[in-house]
């Protein structure tokens, strides 16, 4: 059995569909307390562990540092080391925010840090307590994840882009829309195989492909669902927000080869996606 945490958020609930698979959600296990946590782990003896929870509410965070903190970061600490007392691999995933935006070309999994927000802030704090804790992990940054679930941006863009004639939207912030279902799927065949052969421990990116500006996911959006709205660029100086955001979120995930894993297309996986939300 794979044990996640995170079963109510876009990953967890893709991750929930899969065989084999035990979701947990905040009421069974809440990650304020990081023991506690610990222990349902320990008690539990899963073959693997995949976190899918975090907080991931980015404005949010710049005021609320401590909780998210104690979520992204002591908590991803506490299960990876339950799960090395248990010999098990710890999947965590993590993201493209904990990059400061420079430059314009894709970051590699070991090139520099420097997050910009508090979110980014603790979710490289989870990473770094994840690699100190347990030696057979896979740290997976994605990006700019959408589902039919949850808050994203995809569904603020159908809501926005019903209501309006036009939307301003940021074009100088660059990165790879991802879809839920295909980090749940990445996810869950990368725990198999770290089972399989702990050599494969490390740092990974899987974003989707091709890279694409927010202004432009937007007008992919409406043009996949026939809304008219029109989509202005704008740079992030003219949309100003508590916590500011990379603006080269582009990520190099050649590494995924190690999984035999591809970056996956995303305006298939949107299609797919707003397919559902259609039903
Ligand atoms: N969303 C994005 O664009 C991106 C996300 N990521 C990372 O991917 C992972 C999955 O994100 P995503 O699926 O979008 O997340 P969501 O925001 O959709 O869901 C977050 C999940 O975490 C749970 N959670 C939050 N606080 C607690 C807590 N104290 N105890 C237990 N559970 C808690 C939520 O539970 P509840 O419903 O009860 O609040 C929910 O299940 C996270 O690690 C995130 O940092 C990486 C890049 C981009
Ligand atoms: C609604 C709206 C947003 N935007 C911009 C603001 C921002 O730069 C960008 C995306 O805004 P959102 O608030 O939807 O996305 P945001 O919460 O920043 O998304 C991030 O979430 C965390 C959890 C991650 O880990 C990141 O990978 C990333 O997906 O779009 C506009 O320019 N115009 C608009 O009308």
């Amino acid at each position: 059995m794979i044990l996640v945490f995170g079963k109510t958020g876009q990953v967890g609930r893709e991750l929930s569909k899969l065989a084999g698979v035990v979701c947990l959600g905040r009421d069974e296990a809440d990650l304020s307390d990081p023991e506690g946590c610990a222990r349902i782990i320990r008690d539990r003896a899963p073959l693997g562990v995949i976190n899918a929870a975090a907080y991931t509410n980015v404005d949010k965070a710049e005021d609320e540092r401590e909780i998210a903190q104690a979520i992204n970061g002591t908590a991803a600490g506490a299960m990876a080391v339950a799960c090395r007392d248990l010999n098990i691999p710890f999947v965590q995933i993590s993201t493209d925010y904990i990059f400061d935006g420079a430059g314009d070309s894709p970051r590699s999994p070991e090139e520099t840090t420097g997050p910009l927000n508090i979110y980014g802030v603790t979710k490289l704090a989870g990473e770094e307590a994840v690699r100190a804790a347990n030696p057979i992990h896979a740290i997976l940054r994605t990006s700019w994840v959408f589902s039919e679930h949850g808050s994203n941006f995809v569904k603020s863009m159908l809501r926005l882009g019903r209501e309006r004639d036009s939307l301003n939207i940021v074009a100088d912030q660059v990165g790879g829309p991802t879809a839920a279902q295909d980090i749940a799927a990445a996810c869950f065949d990368i725990v198999q195989q770290l089972a399989q052969d702990p050599s494969k421990s490390g740092t990974y990116h899987f974003a989707g492909a091709p890279d694409v500006s927010w202004a432009d996911f937007a007008r992919e959006i409406f043009h996949q669902t026939g809304i008219t709205c029109v989509v202005q660029d704008i740079p992030s100086t003219a949309y100003p927000t508590p916590a500011k955001r990379p603006k080269n979120s582009r990520m190099n995930c050649y590494d995924l080869s190690a999984f035999s894993l591809e970056r996956p297309d995303w305006r298939a996986s949107l299609t797919k996606t707003l397919n559902k939300l259609d039903q």
